[in-house]
């Protein structure tokens, strides 16, 4: 399996299945895309900003609201296995992406596995298993959290001067050593604790000094 980072804006996410899975599913979708959540009840769960339809499709009524939602994603969500599984043969029958999320292992083509994920400003890592093992992502995504804690500044910081650095009158090998540097500095990330602006004014050092050379 590839990890890709797709973009869900004006899109459709439809979930099937109304559970705890469902939900953080639905919840994590919200955040970008239009989610349709189908379930004959709802568990007493946030599903973020989605659309809720009460409804116990059958296997054989799932072309039907593939038609009608048009998603570019389809999740599995439901405690019905024969269901998850006509869900995903129905998605792949029409060629849209689909998540089982009640399957670890070897996968269908077309099919998607949702990583566990730490976002910081515009940096987001995800982390995945290829399916196997859950839990093994959850520990490593915590793991992540204290690494990626600032990389959110340093990033919108090192885009600024980058952009900035293509308009001054600097050859590209020196643009490239320096933007470089600035990652590769401990005081940059330590400036990261404080916030952007003092990422900002080391960075800023770092980027002089390194076209000084
Ligand atoms: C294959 C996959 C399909 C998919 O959903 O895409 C899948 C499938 C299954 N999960 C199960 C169980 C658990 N899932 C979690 C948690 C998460 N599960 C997520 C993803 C995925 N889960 C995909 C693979 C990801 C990869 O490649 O590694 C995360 C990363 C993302 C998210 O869902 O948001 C999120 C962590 C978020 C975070 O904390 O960062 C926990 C831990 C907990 O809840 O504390 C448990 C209990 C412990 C355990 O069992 O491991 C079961 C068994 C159900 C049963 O018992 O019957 C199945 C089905 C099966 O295994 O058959
Ligand atoms: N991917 C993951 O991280 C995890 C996956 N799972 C798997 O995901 C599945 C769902 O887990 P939970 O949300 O905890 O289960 P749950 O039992 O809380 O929720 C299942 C939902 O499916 C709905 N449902 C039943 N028939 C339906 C139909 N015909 N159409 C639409 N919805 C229908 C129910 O009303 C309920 O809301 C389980 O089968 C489990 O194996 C479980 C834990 C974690």
């Amino acid at each position: 399996m590839i990890p890709l980072v797709h973009d869900f804006h004006d899109e459709v996410v439809l979930v099937f299945g109304g559970g705890a899975v469902g939900a953080r599913k639905a919840r994590r979708f919200a955040r970008e895309a239009r989610v349709v959540v189908v379930s004959p009840a709802f568990a007493d769960a946030d599903f973020g900003a989605s659309e809720f339809v009460r409804a116990a499709p059958t296997p054989a009524d799932v072309p039907a609201w593939l038609d009608t939602a048009a998603p570019a994603l389809v999740i599995a969500a439901t405690d019905d296995g024969a269901l998850n599984a006509a869900i995903e043969r129905h998605a792949r029958e029409a060629g849209v992406l689909v998540n089982r999320a009640d399957r670890s292992g070897d996968r269908e083509t077309g099919s998607v596995v949702v990583p566990a994920t730490v976002a910081d400003g515009p940096v987001t890592v995800a982390v995945t298993t290829s399916g196997t093992s859950p839990a093994v992502s959850r520990h490593l995504r915590r793991e992540l959290e204290s690494t990626v804690a600032g990389a959110g500044a340093v990033a919108t910081v090192v885009g600024d001067l980058r952009t900035e650095l293509q308009e001054r009158d600097v050859s590209p090998d020196a643009r490239r050593a320096a933007i470089r540097a600035v990652p590769e500095s401990s005081a940059v990330w330590a400036a990261a604790r404080d916030g952007e602006a003092e990422v900002r004014a080391v960075a800023e050092r770092v980027v002089e000094a390194a076209l000084e050379n």
